[in-house]
């Protein structure tokens, strides 16, 4: 079967990256997509094999859109995640003259753009308004648009030389030594890849109601194995308030000798358990500069 992958577009965001990163396909393998569920939906549906979107950054935590909508609207699980370090560049629309700061209204980018340049934002465009869009290389995809108005973009350095715009301020990340996003791959088709050294496997823990202590359980059944949990994020079971889901990261895969005693011990606390996925964690070392 000829691969295909969608990713949150338009071209030259991140998750492009990290998809061209794992898959060195033809471009014409490679499906931008508006959105995050799009994207997914796009795997759902046949449009492509595999999808690819942001999973947690280290800076702003999971990208709870992603996480929701493979909680609760596809059954897609996760066959590998891929680690990049992530940039933010300021960019203009190409104009024969520098726009000042001061004149600049608006700064566009998506809300994990923007939340992970927040110091840059107060010290230098406090006054200038926000607008949130669907992908980082959407702000430079409409401020190339409009070189009329006096609005700047935060993108990745691959969106820089996609559009017309113009590179104001390089890197303008809170902190550039720790700023990394995990992206998935999702599907149902199996996918084959390299061998990696490190491996998760994550799962969906819904714990007993009325049970004093479960969370203390779980997570000891882990402990006293000595399996170890890189993550643990409550999600709204969207049932009522107080109601949750638990996703909890196991920097072990499914078939490591000691995952099926955790397991049955959770079973027995009375946790329903839906393993998101068991894969291959790939880091990239070096931004795209
Ligand atoms: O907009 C992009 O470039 C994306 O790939 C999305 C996304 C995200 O959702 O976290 C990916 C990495 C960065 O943390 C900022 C945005």
């Amino acid at each position: 079967m000829q691969r295909r992958f969608s990713f949150l577009g338009p071209s030259g965001t991140n998750t492009e990256e990290a998809a061209r990163y794992l898959f060195r396909e033809e471009s014409d393998a490679f499906l931008p997509c508006r959105t995050i569920p799009d994207c997914m939906e796009a795997a759902v549906d046949g449009k492509v094999t595999h999808a690819v979107v942001p999973w947690e950054n280290s800076l702003e935590g999971s990208v709870n859109l992603t996480l929701d909508w493979m909680i609760h609207k596809v059954n897609l699980p996760i066959l590998a995640e891929v680690i990049l370090p992530i940039s933010h560049q300021l960019v203009s629309a190409r104009r024969p003259e520098r726009i000042d700061y001061k004149e600049v209204t608006k700064v566009m980018s998506h809300p994990q753009g923007i939340a992970q340049c927040h110091n840059f934002l107060r010290d230098y465009l406090p006054h200038a308004e926000i607008e949130y869009t669907s992908s980082t290389a959407e702000s430079a995809r409409i401020v190339s648009e409009h070189p009329n108005e006096p609005w700047l973009g935060i993108c990745p350095m691959q969106a820089v030389y996609s559009y017309p715009v113009d590179l104001m301020e390089a890197n303008i990340e809170d902190s550039s030594e720790h700023n990394f996003t995990c992206f998935v791959v999702v599907s149902n088709n199996p996918l084959e890849l390299p061998e990696s050294d490190m491996h998760k496997t994550t799962i969906l823990v819904t714990l007993p109601s009325d049970f004093p202590g479960a969370l203390h359980q779980v997570l000891a059944a882990f402990s006293w194995r000595r399996l170890n949990l890189s993550r643990i994020e409550s999600r709204p079971t969207k049932t009522g308030l107080g109601n949750y889901h638990f996703v909890i990261d196991i920097d072990h895969k499914m078939d490591d000798i000691l995952m099926p005693g955790a397991f049955a011990e959770m079973e027995a606390l009375g946790c329903q358990i839906r393993v998101l996925g068991t894969y291959p964690v790939y880091l990239k070392a070096e931004t795209s500069k």
